[in-house]
């Protein structure tokens, strides 16, 4: 391994997010270990996860670089501070403005320092809209919601009963057992495993050999956290059949971002005709991934314990933005508006004409932004990883399970993780695979994980949006 493997420290700033990233990967390589009784098979390496973790930003479609967030997204100015907001759903943008009587940036900008961060947090949520108070640590340890948040492990394992199963474990302990770093000679520091930009499209895998082969995943999930977890479980082999609202068109580019190895199908799960379809498709899967506003799928009876009293050998893996047992348990959540109210956007603040921390009033302080969106990624190898584990779990017990992951518990993992000084190290610039698609030519990174030395690749680019049958593979 070259020095650049090595690197522990590649984006450097306040938070170990390198840590985060590898811990949370590592979790899905040991998870598969564990499955296949392989141990050592499955691994990752620095630049490996430090290119998955920014898929986004490295995806080309027709050789275009992609816009991440809408213009109205973003951080503004309170009347006492500041606050997140996010608009990059239409659905979420109308809400927004709604809830502030706004017509235009202007208007909302406007609105906004005229109000106290708290009271517009609250404004914009009760109207269905996405922002979160600019909060610092203190502040969000000191609340109800960062307690609740804080509470339990990063990944809950519980039996269909509620009774806790064996615990994944936090992300410090798999940062450093052993997953990471040692299996990346068929990486991209090894050479050789990769296609370059301009090499030709087929990505040839030993389909009988993936793990998860056989493995059907019903995928209730949208934007990157939920989706990216799916995405690593469809590139291990699993058949994962992806399921939107038609009423909730999703963002074309995260679609393709996350849609690598999947199917797709709309699903308007209030029609009976269809909902009794998705219910027979449900008697023969493995696996629920769950993604939406916490209590948004119960009124289809999509709720674990429905799900498992229907199927007791399902894999029911949930992810909200809060925690499921707070204030916040059915509030929207995306990443960039957790790391505001859990004291990150705070930390990452900077004032281009102060080296004081924190923000004096009439300062030219702004609060900042973690480099990629970790805490989606961290989320989404977490939710991965208690996939496996709970269909291991199963194939010992016969018994399936539940996860419960959270992007605020996931903010909570990087907060514990110690700060490290170690040198910041570029790592290399990923190579980019191709694909032809639908949305045009894609060029994008590879999944973070090391299988037997060589790293695993998408086979299928993704399906347009809705392409598919409701059926499995
Ligand atoms: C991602 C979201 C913020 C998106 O918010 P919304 O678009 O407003 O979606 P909601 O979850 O509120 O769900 C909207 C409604 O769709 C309904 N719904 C869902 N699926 C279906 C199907 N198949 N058919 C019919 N109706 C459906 C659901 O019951 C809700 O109904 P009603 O109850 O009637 O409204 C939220 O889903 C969420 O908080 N998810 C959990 C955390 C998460 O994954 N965050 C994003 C990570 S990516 C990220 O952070 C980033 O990109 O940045």
């Amino acid at each position: 391994m070259d020095g650049q493997a090595e690197a522990r420290r590649w984006w450097g700033g306040a938070l170990d997010v390198e840590g985060l990233a590898l811990g949370s990967v590592a979790a899905v390589a040991t998870a598969l270990n564990d499955f296949t009784e392989s141990p050592g098979r499955f691994g990752t390496a620095p630049a490996l996860t430090a290119a998955a973790f920014d898929s986004f930003g490295h995806l080309r479609i027709d050789g275009r670089k992609l816009q991440g967030f809408a213009p109205l997204s973003g951080f503004k100015q309170t009347a006492d501070g500041w606050i997140r907001i996010h608009a990059n759903y239409p659905h979420h943008e109308r809400r927004l403005l709604q809830a502030l009587n706004a017509q235009s940036a202007a208007d909302v900008d406007a609105a906004l320092r005229s109000l106290p961060a708290l009271v517009a947090e609250e404004l914009i949520q009760s109207h269905g809209g996405v922002a979160a108070a600019v909060r610092t640590r203190a502040a969000w340890l000191g609340s109800a919601l960062g307690q609740a948040a804080a509470r339990g492990p990063w990944v809950e394992l519980t039996t269909a009963a509620g009774d806790p199963l064996r615990n994944l474990a936090s992300v410090p302990r798999w940062l450093n057992d052993g997953a990471v770093g040692g299996a990346a000679d068929g990486g991209l520091a090894g050479g050789g495993s990769l296609l370059g930009a301009g090499a030709p499209a087929s990505n040839t895998v030993r389909a009988r050999e993936l793990p998860l082969a056989g493995i059907r995943v019903l995928d209730l999930t949208r934007v990157i956290a939920g989706p990216v977890a799916t995405r690593v479980l469809a590139a291990l082999g699993a058949d994962v059949l992806r399921l939107d609202p038609p009423a909730l068109p999703e963002m074309v580019e995260a679609f393709a971002d996350t849609g690598f190895d999947k199917r797709s199908a709309e699903a308007d799960l209030a029609d009976a005709t269809t909902s009794a379809r998705v219910r027979e498709l449900l008697a023969s899967a493995d696996v629920v991934v769950a993604g939406y506003r916490g209590g948004a799928l119960e009124r289809f009876g999509l709720s674990p314990e429905t799900l498992l009293a229907d199927r007791p050998g399902l894999a029911v893996v949930t992810l909200n933005g809060w925690g499921h047992t707070g204030p916040w348990r059915e509030v929207r959540g995306f990443d960039s508006i957790v790391q505001a109210a859990a004291g990150i956007a705070d930390v990452y603040g900077t004032d281009p004409e102060s080296d004081q921390a924190g923000p004096n009033p009439g300062s030219t302080w702004r609060p900042g932004a973690l480099p990629v969106q970790a805490l989606d990624h961290a989320t989404g190898y977490g939710c991965a990883a208690a996939a496996v584990t709970l269909l291991g779990n199963r194939r010992s017990t016969g018994a399936g399970g539940v996860a419960r992951l959270s992007l605020a518990r996931t903010a909570e993992e990087l907060w514990s993780l110690p700060s490290i000084d170690d040198e910041v190290l570029e790592v290399a610039s990923p190579l980019r695979s191709r694909l032809d698609s639908s949305f045009g030519a894609l060029e994008f990174v590879e999944p973070p994980l090391v299988d037997s030395g060589a790293q695993v690749r998408h086979r299928h680019a993704p399906p347009p949006y809705g392409s598919s049958a409701l059926a499995w593979a």
